[in-house]
């Protein structure tokens, strides 16, 4: 269930491990996770399924009946234990910024070293606003600041406490694309500057493209899986991969820019892609979204294309979604090697039947389009 282990394999896991089971009125909660101890996970399903009480049981604000939760290898809860949401080293960041008026933006900064024992407090103040681009803003009421600039102001008040673990609701759902667009970039590079676990609730894919090292999948009430993003997002079975827009993400590193075409060569496991446009400096590492839709088979390779992509892959999985569309588990290269990257195509079910596709069948993907859509987060050991 878990693309980092189940939770009986790792009882001291230096990341989150997380079990929480019980009933809220009508609602059936029963869900089991292990996190790493560092990057960003989204916690993603469909509205009502129980993201949200998730997170409020991780920041210890709702306590199920069952419950287990370790971080960092100290028990958080447990059958006898339930340290209270205000002695949990958490920074929790809500939908809509709840600033106080009557401070400005650096006294709301400085908010949230309150509770930081003062021969503890080293000043993360410099490093906060430098990164979330806050300088312009210290001096400010925070009465006309957009949305975007008050959510970056609640992101770095809930840092200032330089917690263990930072619990995000949905933090982008009430801004306009505009104010989306705006913030992104910024938390992109936080969240790749810090070492803590981060943990954010979504609906919407990009973001979770976007900002995501790994996801918890929910439905229902339930974990129906979890694991590194880009492993979860290309699994032909579940419902993420089902809907119209489903794409699966791959982390790149530029191998080369040739000026000429103005086109970047990136390595990915097990091949290698074009991407118009200079992605950014050789060896720097970028993720990009292949949408399933984009992707077409062919048994032989194709000798004459406008298609820039072309790649030997294998076919690893093959799912029928419904009377005539299957998703297609894909991994580049013609050898077989475990460490490949892998994505989905979508074809008909009639071109599935045309072909005779089969699992283990080496054929050639084009992919029509790739775009870009950040970075990876991890630190990689
Ligand atoms: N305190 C509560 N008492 C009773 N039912 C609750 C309580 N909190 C949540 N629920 C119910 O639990 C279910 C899951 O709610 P939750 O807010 O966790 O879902 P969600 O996935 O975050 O949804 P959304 O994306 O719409 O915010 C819902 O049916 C909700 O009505």
């Amino acid at each position: 269930m878990s693309g980092f282990g189940m939770i009986g394999e790792y009882p001291n896991s230096d990341g989150i491990v997380a079990r929480f089971s019980g009933t809220l009125e009508s609602f059936d909660l029963s869900t089991e996770f292990i996190l790493p101890g560092r990057g960003v996970t989204a916690l993603f399903g469909r509205s009502g399924c129980g993201k949200t009480t998730v997170l409020r049981c991780l920041a210890g604000l709702s306590r199920m009946e069952q419950g287990f939760l370790s971080v960092k290898g100290r028990v958080w809860q447990d059958g006898e234990t339930f340290i209270p949401t205000y002695k949990r080293s958490v920074g929790f960041v809500f939908q809509e910024a709840s600033l106080f008026t009557h401070l400005s933006v650096k006294d709301n900064l400085i908010f949230g070293q309150r509770r930081v024992k003062s021969r503890d407090r080293i000043s993360k103040l410099d490093e906060i606003v430098s990164l979330l681009g806050l300088e312009q803003l210290l001096s400010r009421s925070v009465h006309n600041l957009s949305g975007g600039e008050r959510q970056r102001i609640a992101i770095g008040r809930a840092l200032m406490s330089g917690p263990e673990l930072l619990l995000m609701d949905e933090p982008l759902a009430a801004l306009d694309k505009f104010s989306k667009d705006e913030i992104i970039p910024y938390l992109d590079r936080l969240f790749k500057k810090l070492d803590i676990p981060m943990i954010f609730v979504s609906h919407d894919t990009e973001e979770v493209e976007r900002l995501a090292d790994n996801i918890v999948l929910m439905d229902q009430g339930k974990v129906v899986s979890s694991g590194p993003l880009s492993e979860v997002l290309s699994d032909p079975t579940l419902f993420i991969a089902q809907g119209p827009k489903t794409s699966s993400v791959i982390d790149v590193k530029v191998n080369f820019f040739s000026e000429e075409d103005r086109i970047t060569e990136v390595l990915a496991e097990g091949g290698t892609l074009q991407i118009p446009g200079k992605l950014g400096d050789v060896g720097s590492t970028h993720r990009i979204s292949i949408a399933a839709n984009d992707v077409s088979l062919a048994k032989t390779k194709p000798s004459e294309t406008t298609i820039l992509n072309v790649l030997p892959v294998r076919i690893l999985d093959i799912h029928l979604l419904d009377e005539s569309r299957s998703n297609l588990l894909l991994s580049i290269g013609h050898q077989e090697d475990k460490s490949s990257a892998k994505f989905l195509a979508r074809i008909t079910q009639r071109s599935l039947r045309k072909f005779d596709f089969s699992i283990g069948e080496h054929v050639y993907a084009q992919i029509k389009s790739v775009s870009m859509v950040g970075g990876p987060h991890s630190k990689k050991s």
